[in-house]
């Protein structure tokens, strides 16, 4: 079977795109990419990616634009759906999957133009914009917070699974800022990192490209040997060798963590649309599996209460959640429906 997947804009697309295409070579099937040229999508497909073919075309974020820009970001997708509809005509597929994000919309138009059987994972605990535009079009809607879903674990990484365990004591904290990083995460880590160090609790933190060397001098100047990263993709085995997270609750991130059993202190993104990130660490926090609390009312008393209270039941309860092979699953369900 020819799937093309499209999507992306940041990593939490980008994963389930990734993960999607894994499933399909592994069934020796094959697919195409179609993403933009804004965003990160050509950091994570641009080169040696195992697609057919990639296609990045000029496409902005259209919902958070006003007047004149609306209008020309309205344009850009419709330009770029002709493209899509002639790599489309090319190519042949014969199932569309979307991954979400602006980078999914010439796509998609162009596939439901074109009647070639349309798919959505939607990866958030609130639909996003195109998505709820585009859900009724759709063969199906894959999502892990809505009970009609044909699969309802989320696709992530094998290796997190591969080496899940269960946390018994913290060795090892992690600070996650998402694939861009969080400067609020990293000023947190850097007002806990004193009381982690004289507890003897080593230190990985993920604080993104930006702010590597004001974080990097900061831990310097406290003398605390961090282990520090601005974007790697090694972050499975540190997550591996971790206890517990402080993290930002971007949807991929938020369901590796579960895969591996690290429980984890959520601070979600305040200004993610519809308040998603509050949603997706509330799905765990009320199942008593993580905590989450809003960024203006972050202490440090809250981390050093988690870790006097311990981590074990909480990992134990992730390690129990469902956790198939979620995107064989999805691959799977699509070729069913098509
Ligand atoms: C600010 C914002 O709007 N963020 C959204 C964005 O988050 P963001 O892009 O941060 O997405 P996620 O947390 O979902 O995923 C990040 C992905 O990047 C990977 N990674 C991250 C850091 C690193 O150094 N190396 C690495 O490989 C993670 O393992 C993960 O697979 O998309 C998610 C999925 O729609 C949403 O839930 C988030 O709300």
């Amino acid at each position: 079977m020819k799937f093309v997947l499209t999507g992306g804009g940041t990593g939490g697309h980008l994963a389930i795109a990734k993960a999607l295409l894994d499933a399909i070579t592994a069934a020796g099937d094959e697919a195409i990419f179609i993403g933009s040229t804004t965003g990160q999508d050509r950091m994570w497909f641009g080169e040696g990616s195992a697609f057919e073919q990639t296609h990045f075309l000029e496409t902005t974020g259209v919902v958070n634009r006003r007047g004149i820009a609306k209008l020309a970001a309205l344009w850009r997708v419709a330009r770029s759906a002709l493209e899509a509809r002639r790599i489309m005509k090319r190519y042949r597929p014969d199932a569309v999957i979307s991954v979400g994000g602006f980078s999914a919309a010439p796509a998609s138009f162009a596939a439901l133009s074109l009647k070639i059987p349309y798919f959505i994972h939607e990866q958030n605990a609130v639909t996003g914009r195109l998505n709820r535009l585009l859900r009724r079009y759709a063969r199906c809607f894959f999502s892990s917070y809505d009970p009609e879903s044909p699969v309802k674990s989320y696709p992530v990484n094998r290796a997190l699974f591969e080496t899940a365990r269960v946390r018994e004591r913290v060795e090892t904290v992690i600070f996650l800022g998402g694939s861009q990083g969080a400067k609020a995460i990293n000023d947190f880590a850097l007002a806990v990192a004193p009381a982690l160090a004289r507890r003897g609790i080593a230190i990985i933190h993920q604080c993104g490209e930006r702010d590597y060397e004001r974080v990097r001098e900061a831990y310097a100047a406290m003398g605390i040997g961090a282990e520090l990263y601005g974007f790697t993709k090694e972050l499975p085995s540190l997550l591996a060798r971790s206890d517990l997270a402080v993290s930002r609750a971007g949807a991929s991130t938020l369901w590796e963590l579960a895969a591996n059993g690290l429980p984890a202190l959520y601070i979600p993104y305040p200004y993610a649309a519809g308040d998603h990130q509050y949603y997706n660490a509330m799905h765990l926090a009320e199942q008593g599996l993580s905590r989450v609390v809003r960024e203006a009312e972050l202490r440090p008393e809250l981390l050093e209460q988690m870790l006097d209270d311990g981590v074990e039941a909480a990992s134990r309860g992730l390690r129990a959640l469902e956790g198939d092979d979620a995107a064989a699953a999805i691959i799977s369900a699509v070729r069913e429906a098509c």
